[in-house]
């Protein structure tokens, strides 16, 4: 079981607080220049995936003494029981088991007596078996069509991993054409819909509980669309598959139990990409490169669980994210890949890390009287540097930020990709030396302006740089990069939530919304002025129902 350690008592912490002082005022610039084999001292190679951290605000002391507040809080017990399938989930009394289904065919794990790869690898085939029946266009639809269109619905979890992965590996993508529903907006069903044509239309209802409201009310949506054409409710086994952990709503819903994809109360809705979940991932990019993120993310998962914590790299980006969030003050973290592909990777990452350590109680219930996760944001370059990246530069808050890119584009048109890159290389560069007063002077006077011009201007044109930034160089984007640099992600939070000594698999936050508009939904069906809340609500509600 996780230990309960508050980090901020250990000797470690005492340690960075005094390696803080040293090097809050530090530049940079100054560390490079004091040792000359930074990079090679904070830098990572593996398999094909270049982890430079040396643009980061610590030197050999801090490292180490991050070290050990690793060591300090139980990490190593605590991945132990993570991929050992301890109920470390313990809210919700449920072991975090995501890892079991990257392991590979021939393997074992088990679980309070149980292999449970056995039904991980049955569920596989089912999907490698389906997947490859509607890719060939041996899958008809009720008319005796083959499949043209994938429609998911599902949000959260049962969305953005699949969106994500299908975005980031589109140069694999197949014939079939993707959609994505989540939004309980009407709108995004009626304008996904206006593409489909029910004939050759396959849903997957992706719902690991199957009582989310907005999936429901989705899938009762493309269901009448459905019927509305095929007008024969035997027809909707061959349009209705259901991703999900309950047999019985799916049941209930009406679609066939041979037409489910099955998957465990082990794998968390934000972790759940690698499970039945991904099936639109099988459908859209085949089955052999899902099966080859897996492997990708296997193989971190396996770095992360042998490699010591001084080269590992989840490890390492964690500690470096909680220097500057509890030393620093960081209160947010950019996610900045330089690749189109991966568009969705922050947001994919905005549940991942901010529903995963998004808490204010500790593992014994108490408040805590230190920060926990950090915002996650991002957007791919170079759109980010022409919207918000002033802010980064020269704004007052500390963002560290992650750079993503990959050497080689799958689009390799004209120098496209060396004007991306150029960029990528630039703007940490930037961040960590800024522009002296000094050098902003002398080019305003280069540019022919007055001394009192250059005197107004100069100070506008400073950029303060040590700014720390991350570089994640990867040779290509491959199913197999994507899945490394995901699970990477997923094991540097959890590093995080042992630190913080948070609960990070579990996602009470969310409830009281929900609560709520179960509520508020009986008060909107009726002409009734609403006066059951306080005075803002009501007074919204019920202008909400004068104009409706
Ligand atoms: O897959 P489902 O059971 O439909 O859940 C979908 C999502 O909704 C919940 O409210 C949680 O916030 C997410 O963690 C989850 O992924």
């Amino acid at each position: 079981m996780l230990q309960s350690v508050n980090f901020t008592k250990t000797t470690a912490y005492k340690n960075l607080t005094e390696d803080f002082k040293r090097l809050e005022n530090k530049h940079l610039k100054e560390l490079f220049s004091a040792e000359t084999n930074r990079q090679k001292q904070f830098s990572i190679l593996w398999n094909d995936i270049f982890i430079d951290y040396s643009k980061n605000r610590i030197d050999a002391k801090t490292f180490s003494n991050l070290i050990s507040l690793a060591k300090e809080v139980g990490l190593e017990s605590a991945i132990k029981s993570q991929f050992s399938g301890e109920k470390i989930n313990q809210t919700e009394n449920r072991a975090v088991l995501h890892t079991a289904l990257r392991k590979q065919f021939g393997q074992s794990l088990v679980v309070e007596g149980k292999d449970i790869l056995t039904d991980i690898f049955a569920v596989k085939k089912q999907m490698k078996e389906f997947s490859e029946k509607v890719i060939s266009g041996n899958w008809k639809g009720y008319t005796g069509k083959a499949i043209t269109d994938i429609v998911n619905i599902g949000i959260g979890g049962s969305d953005l991993g699949p969106v994500m992965v299908t975005e980031a590996l589109k140069a694999y993508k197949n014939h079939l054409n993707l959609h994505f529903v989540s939004n309980v907006d009407g709108t995004h069903i009626a304008e996904t819909l206006k593409k489909c044509n029910p004939e050759t239309t396959l849903f997957l209802i992706a719902s690991k509980t199957f009582t989310t409201q907005e999936t429901m009310a989705n899938a009762f949506s493309a269901r009448n669309w459905f019927l509305a054409t095929a007008k024969d409710d035997a027809a909707v086994s061959k349009h209705f598959v259901a991703l999900s952990t309950n047999s019985e709503q799916v049941q209930k819903f009406g679609i066939d139990p041979t037409n489910m994809f099955v998957f465990w109360d082990w794998v968390g809705g934000r972790y759940s990409l690698w499970s039945a979940i991904g099936l639109s991932i099988c459908l859209g990019i085949g089955y052999d490169n899902f099966e080859l993120l897996l492997k990708g993310a296997y193989e971190m998962d396996e770095h992360f669980r042998t490699a010591n914590f001084e080269e590992n790299i989840p490890v390492i980006l964690a500690l470096l994210g909680v220097w500057y969030v509890n030393f620093f003050g960081a209160a947010s973290h950019a996610i900045l890949p330089y690749d189109q592909y991966l568009h969705r990777f922050a947001a994919y990452f905005q549940q991942g890390d901010m529903e995963s350590n998004g808490k204010t109680v500790d593992r014994s219930g108490k408040r805590v009287d230190y920060q926990t996760g950090p915002i996650i944001w991002g957007e791919p370059g170079t759109n980010g540097q022409h919207a918000f990246y002033q802010l980064i530069h020269q704004g007052t808050q500390m963002i560290p930020a992650d750079f993503i890119a990959p050497a080689q584009s799958h689009n390799a048109i004209g120098n496209h990709h060396q004007l991306l890159m150029s960029n990528f290389f630039a703007q940490t560069e930037a961040l960590m030396n800024g522009k002296t007063l000094d050098v902003a002077e002398a080019e305003l006077v280069k540019a022919g302006l007055s001394a009192e011009e250059v005197n107004k201007l100069a100070a506008f044109k400073v950029f303060e740089g040590n700014k720390p930034t991350n570089s994640i160089l990867a040779k290509k984007i491959t199913p197999e990069v994507l899945g490394s640099l995901i699970a990477m992600y997923e094991h540097k939070i959890f590093v995080q939530g042992v630190i913080w000594n948070i609960f990070s698999y579990d996602q009470w936050g969310v409830e009281l919304g929900k609560q709520l508009a179960n509520s508020i939904l009986p008060e909107l069906e009726n002409e009734k002025a609403i006066d059951s809340h306080d005075s803002s609500t009501n007074g919204l509600i019920n202008l909400y129902k004068n104009w409706k």
